[in-house]
């Protein structure tokens, strides 16, 4: 195998789940000798260096002139002010990378960020995550055995496309290139920010009545694997939901006429169609091995 090339300082905007355990897989790997980060809230950029994920806490601008890989780990809303500060003091030999659940707006901002510097601006999404958030929750593995994608756009080198590949599969990750960022978004729209809306809405109705909120303390593992994804951070979801609306109104749409049509089975208690139904929700579930299951713990 080829050896890949070393990150002597690689920079980390928002230091948290995401951010801090790429900061972790890549310092296991033995692939970074320094890390610098910059946050927006004092208290976390210090627990992020107390936590050994950081080594030191600097300005953007500093970070913007040292670092030879950046990464824009932030919730995706606050990525254009970022970037914003970053290009004008981009030394011309980094590159860049976001994390950012969205990529079609996070592209646009990037261009009109980054300008010329575009070339250096590589888009990237790991499909592996937490409902935890901050540098506490970040941890060296979260990446393994998970897809990774990437949506390279026209002006990046293929070199620099192929370290940001490297980087992501010495963390553990299978990588996936992706032409289109609209293709991802309605993509990721179907299979995370849609079923987050569902989770999401479940708890809400659950919380906003008194009954309901006295049968949850009734609720067993089968509640808490439909629903844990609900606690995750309201910041980053809401920022996701804003950013993908086109696409999450598509699946709204198209799901309500699902539950119209699955409602009216139960009405006419037309058993034989609901079985149906079941019959190939569970197949199709069964069927489904993309990522292995976690061990028990
Ligand atoms: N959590 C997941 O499951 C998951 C998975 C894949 C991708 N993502 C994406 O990764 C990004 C980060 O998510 P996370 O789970 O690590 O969130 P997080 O809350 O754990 O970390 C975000 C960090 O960014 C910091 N921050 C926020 N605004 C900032 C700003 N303006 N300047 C500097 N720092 C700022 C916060 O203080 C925090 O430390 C988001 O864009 C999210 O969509 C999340
Ligand atoms: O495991 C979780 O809690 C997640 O929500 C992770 C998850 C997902 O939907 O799979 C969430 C958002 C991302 O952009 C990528 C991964």
């Amino acid at each position: 195998m080829q050896e890949i090339q070393k990150i002597n300082t690689l920079g980390i905007i928002g230091v948290g789940l995401i951010g801090g355990s790429f900061a972790l897989a890549l310092k296991k790997a033995g692939l970074v000798e320094n890390v610098i980060g910059y946050g927006r809230d004092q208290q976390s950029i210090q627990q992020a260096k107390d936590l050994g994920i950081i080594d030191t806490i600097v300005t953007i601008e500093e970070m913007g002139k040292i670092a030879d890989v950046i990464m824009i780990a932030t919730p995706v809303k606050a990525f254009l002010s970022v970037a914003e500060v970053l290009a004008p003091v981009l030394n011309d030999k980094a590159i860049v990378c976001d994390v950012g659940s969205t990529k079609a707006e996070v592209i646009q901002w990037a261009k009109i960020a980054f300008k010329e510097k575009i070339v250096q601006f590589i888009p990237s999404h790991p499909i592996a995550g937490s409902h935890s958030s901050g540098p506490v929750a970040a941890f060296a593995t979260l990446f393994h055995e998970r897809n990774v994608i990437i949506t390279p756009l026209a002006e990046n080198k293929s070199e620099d496309v192929a370290w940001m590949q490297a980087l992501w599969e010495a963390c553990g990750a299978n990588v996936q290139l992706l032409d289109q960022a609209k293709d991802h978004d309605d993509i990721f729209a179907a299979v995370s920010h849609f079923p987050h809306f569902l989770a999401a809405s479940y708890m809400s109705f659950m919380e906003s009545d008194a009954v309901r909120r006295q049968a949850l303390h009734m609720g067993g593992t089968g509640f808490r694997d439909f629903t844990r994804i609900a606690a995750g951070s309201p910041e980053m979801w809401r920022d996701i939901f804003l950013s993908n609306q086109e696409a999450m109104l598509a699946q709204m749409n198209a799901f309500e006429k699902e539950f119209h049509r699955i409602r009216t089975l139960l009405e006419n208690k037309d058993a034989d169609q609901i079985y149906q139904w079941l019959s190939t929700a569970a197949q199709a579930r069964r069927a489904w091995t993309t990522i292995p299951t976690d061990k028990e713990k």
